[in-house]
């Protein structure tokens, strides 16, 4: 079993894209890929440290399986495990709710204890609101694979080089 266990759920398979590249940065002995829609509570016990990879839906929502599963996180505790978050979204088609899945599971799973790593400057993107913004940065990784696809790589590069010293990696 790897060290990190990265959570995503997906519609239309950009997340997963985005999980297997940043599993590719972190080694890929190190993450294990877990697709949400298959994810049991117990799952998350196994890891100290947790990706969740979540894109945004219907216009401020989370992804379905990530939603059928949000129930979940209110019996879960978190304390003492170390989560990041990236979300895909779609700036110019939902500038009013761009990113909002991240700030939604980023808030739940900040309430049940878990401490949140790898926040992301918005220098680069335009958008009116957002509900993935803690002190004006974004809580995790933003992708935008709509508008942005050829920044993707560049991006998850670099924030998973800034995640590995935090995951002991
Ligand atoms: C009907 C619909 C609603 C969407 N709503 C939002 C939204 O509210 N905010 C956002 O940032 N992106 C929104 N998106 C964009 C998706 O998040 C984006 O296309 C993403 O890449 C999908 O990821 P997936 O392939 O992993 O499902 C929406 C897309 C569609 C088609």
């Amino acid at each position: 079993m790897a060290k990190v266990g990265l959570f995503f759920g997906t519609q239309t398979g950009n997340t997963e894209t985005a999980a297997e590249m940043i599993q590719k940065e972190l080694g890929e002995e190190n993450v294990d890929l877990i697709d949400i829609a298959e994810a049991s509570i117990e799952d998350f016990d196994k890891y100290n440290y947790l990706i969740i990879g979540c894109p945004t839906w219907n216009i401020g929502e989370l992804q379905s399986d990530w939603d059928g599963f949000f129930p979940n996180l209110d019996e879960m505790d978190f304390t003492g495990k170390t989560v990041a978050y990236f979300g895909v979204g779609d700036q110019f088609g939902y500038p009013d709710n761009f990113q909002d899945a991240m700030g939604i599971l980023a808030e739940k799973i900040a309430e049940r204890g878990g401490k949140n790593v790898g926040a992301w400057p918005i220098d680069g993107y335009e958008f009116n609101e957002s509900r993935g913004l803690v002190n004006g940065q974004f809580v995790g990784l933003a992708l935008d694979e709509d508008n942005q696809s050829e920044l993707t790589e560049k991006r998850v590069k670099e924030w998973t080089a800034k995640l590995k010293p935090m995951f002991g990696l």
